[in-house]
């Protein structure tokens, strides 16, 4: 570098710790401020409840601010050319960070990622520059004290452009993990943008290889929203489901460090909400439940509860006898079904047209009813008793155990719908005494979840992030359905890594079943996490996995894969892991259940401290899992152990190697006693 460069670029660098001392300045007043708000909070308030809920309010919003200095304060810089392109941003210079952050006059000096213009940050080019004339993107130090370490610019409007060559970039994604997943705002890539900002209203997919970046687009998508639409989505507007609680744990942290703590993040038993399950279904009655198929079966059980009236309804009132004669009721009866309205909402409304038929007449008599007299009548004795005769209420656990308990009340539900034999697999062999004894099975959870749905439709979410969304059965995509019938979805997986028995393969089928059948597809075929020579082996499985998704390239050219022969597994664990701890970053040590305990003992025996699948002790670098928990999830060094186990214990095991084996955010160990699955071998 030439001299005069260099010292210009020295007066930028100190031009730039200016401006950061002057961010820090306006910080710690921000802070200030917000913590007299907090002192003063409960005189300002009207009432104690409301009182309450504003220190509260300060005082999150305090800590927030207070805990900022440990994250950089902004990450990049748009500098505005005076092209027409510029907009409004003419000659603008504008900073970048998680938070708005302003001075004391209220001048914003950073502002919000999520803001209209930041959009030009991450997808101007130089081909089409969005009026910006230079892109800055800033260093720090990793740890605390977090300080600036330099910069990196890109002169778009002299041509120049890094895109994934950013060295800033490469270090974020080539930085060992430690702890739960982190936000990547300073480094969303152009078609990760347009998916994160995409609007309110569009429901999308995204199929993405391993490491693509789905569950942090899908996470960002959240936060977006939730800056622009606020007062819509703060209370219960967005959720995020994914497919287990370790995989929930390791990504709790990027919300709330994006500022956002109003996104529920459940799995899909929580959604349901139910309890744990207390009956084990056997692998065809658990395929037959989650077929698309029990929907027809259940609602055909559930209305065939509604019988054909046979008795007049006859409500004595004063003198005068009111009446609903049969043919009125049963036409009626026959007009609510026509209606289609959820099976609850259909005995409401059979009591009001019966109601509606008593007003008319007693208004015949000229007399004028009040609300009252008309409320009274729709719980007077006769009238609920034909009610529940012609369209009773339903318990969806009453009918499910009358149906799974009742082979004659199944073939009638399921005749045309399921063969014999699956009727004979879902069928319980022992009678519970009562439905309150019942013992539900997960599966039969998902079913009692869509007879309720049928009754009565539940709270819709404006929006729910679905992750791992391939695993999802036809029942599971329904009960989601339900609860988005009035929002939209982002809809992420990889058909690639579908493990469970019914797993999609097929995008447009699995989105008509969410109920979104048009949304569109879109792909992310850029990896961030697997590097290239990982990626390239556990892509040789890819022909066994049958499924037609398009292939992942590594932005990573770093990181190492060793296969070894071991006829002693737990001694070699021991040492591939003595090995790993030489690095740093988490290690992950993926095996199949039954050789877990095994070896756990090893490594403890060896005196190396370990997380089970939901710990992360920070003192413990070295997790144990199961193969069935590691999606979703990634691992500095991953030592995937005996891969023909892991391939030989489930159906879909082929598909479950691919997810263990493309957990390695650097390194992966395999290690194998006997011979590698035929696909590994040959490659
Ligand atoms: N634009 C980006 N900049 C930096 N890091 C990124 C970017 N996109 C994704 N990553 C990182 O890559 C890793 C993988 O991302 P993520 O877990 O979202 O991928 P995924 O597609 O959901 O993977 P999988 O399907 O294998 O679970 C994460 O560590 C994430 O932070």
């Amino acid at each position: 570098m030439r001299a005069p460069q260099r010292d210009r670029l020295d007066r930028d660098f100190a031009d730039e710790l200016e401006f950061l001392t002057r961010v820090r300045r306006a910080l710690a007043w921000m802070l200030e401020h917000a913590q007299m708000r907090v002192a003063t909070g409960d005189q300002v308030a009207g009432d104690r409840y409301t009182a309450e809920r504003l220190g509260r309010m300060l005082k999150s919003y305090a800590k927030e601010l207070a805990e900022e200095p440990d994250s950089p304060l902004y990450f990049g810089r748009l500098r505005f050319g005076d092209g027409p392109d510029a907009d409004e941003h003419r000659n603008q210079s504008y900073y970048l960070g998680r938070r708005r952050i302003t001075d004391d006059t209220g001048q914003p000096l950073v502002i919000d990622w999520r803001a209209p213009v930041s959009s030009r940050f991450y997808r101007a080019s130089a081909r089409d520059r969005q009026g910006v004339a230079a892109r800055r993107r800033f260093g720090w130090t990793a740890h605390h004290p977090v300080r600036l370490t330099g910069f990196e610019d890109e002169h778009l409007d002299r041509g120049e452009e890094l895109g994934t060559a950013s060295q800033l970039l490469t270090a974020e994604i080539e930085r060992p993990r430690v702890g739960p997943m982190r936000d990547i705002v300073a480094t969303i890539q152009p078609d990760q943008d347009e998916l994160v900002r995409a609007d309110l209203d569009r429901s999308l997919c995204v199929q993405g290889g391993p490491g693509t970046g789905k569950t942090a687009v899908g996470l960002h998508r959240a936060a977006y929203l939730l800056y622009v639409h606020r007062r819509q989505l703060t209370h219960n507007g967005v959720l995020v489901v994914g497919p287990n609680p370790a995989f929930l744990h390791y990504i709790s942290a990027v919300l709330p460090a994006l500022g956002e703590v109003d996104v529920r993040q459940l799995t899909l038993d929580e959604v349901l909400g139910e309890t744990p399950p207390r009956a084990v279904d056997t692998d065809e009655a658990a395929r037959v439940k989650h077929d698309a198929r029990m929907a027809a079966v259940l609602r055909r059980a559930l209305y065939a509860q509604i019988t054909e009236p046979v008795e007049p309804v006859v409500v004595p009132v004063g003198s005068y006898r009111l009446r609903v004669t049969v043919t009125a009721l049963a036409r009626q009866v026959v007009r609510i079904r026509v209606e289609d309205v959820p099976y609850g909402v259909g005995r409401e409304r059979l009591r009001a047209r019966m109601v509606a038929m008593f007003q008319r007449q007693l208004e015949a008599h000229g007399e004028t009813p009040t609300r009252r007299w008309l409320d009274t009548i729709g719980r007077a004795r006769p009238v609920v008793a034909a009610l529940d005769r012609a369209w009773p209420k339903v318990r969806p656990d009453e009918l499910l155990t009358a149906l799974l308990s009742d082979p004659d009340a199944l073939a009638r539900a399921a005749d045309g719908l399921l063969t014999a034999e699956e009727q004979k697999a879902i069928r319980w062999q022992h009678k519970p005494r009562s439905y309150k004894s019942a013992k539900w099975s997960a599966a039969d959870q998902v079913l009692l979840d869509e007879i309720a749905g049928a009754i009565e439709h539940p709270a819709s979410y404006r929006h729910i992030v679905i992750d791992e969304a391939q695993d999802l059965s036809a029942l599971q995509c329904r009960a989601l359905a339900r609860r988005s019938a009035h929002g939209s979805l982002t809809v992420l997986g990889d058909l690639a890594q579908g493990t469970s028995p019914w797993a999609a393969s097929d995008w447009h089928e699995q989105l008509a079943h969410l109920g979104k059948a048009d949304s569109p597809v879109e792909a992310l075929t850029v990896g961030f996490r697997v590097p290239a020579v990982v990626l390239a082996f556990a892509n040789r499985l890819l022909p066994g996995l049958h499924v037609a998704a398009p292939p992942t390239r590594s932005l990573r050219t770093d990181g190492a894969l060793r296969v070894r022969h071991a006829p002693d597994l737990p001694s070699a664990t021991v040492a591939a892991v003595g090995a790993a701890l030489e690095h740093e970053g988490s290690i992950g040590v993926i095996a199949t259940d039954a050789l877990l305990a095994t070896l756990s003992a090893a490594l403890r025996a060896a005196g190396i401290a370990v997380n089970a699948a939901e710990e992360d002790s920070p003192d413990r670098r070295v997790t144990v899992l199961p193969a069935a928990l590691a999606k979703g999830l990634e691992f500095d060094h991953v030592i995937a152990v005996e891969p023909d186990d892991i391939v030989r214990a489930e159906p879909r095991g082929l598909n479950r190697l691919y997810v263990v084996l493309t957990r390695a955010v650097s390194r992966l160990d395999v290690l194998h006693s006997r011979p590698l699955p035929a696909l590994l071998a040959d490659g």
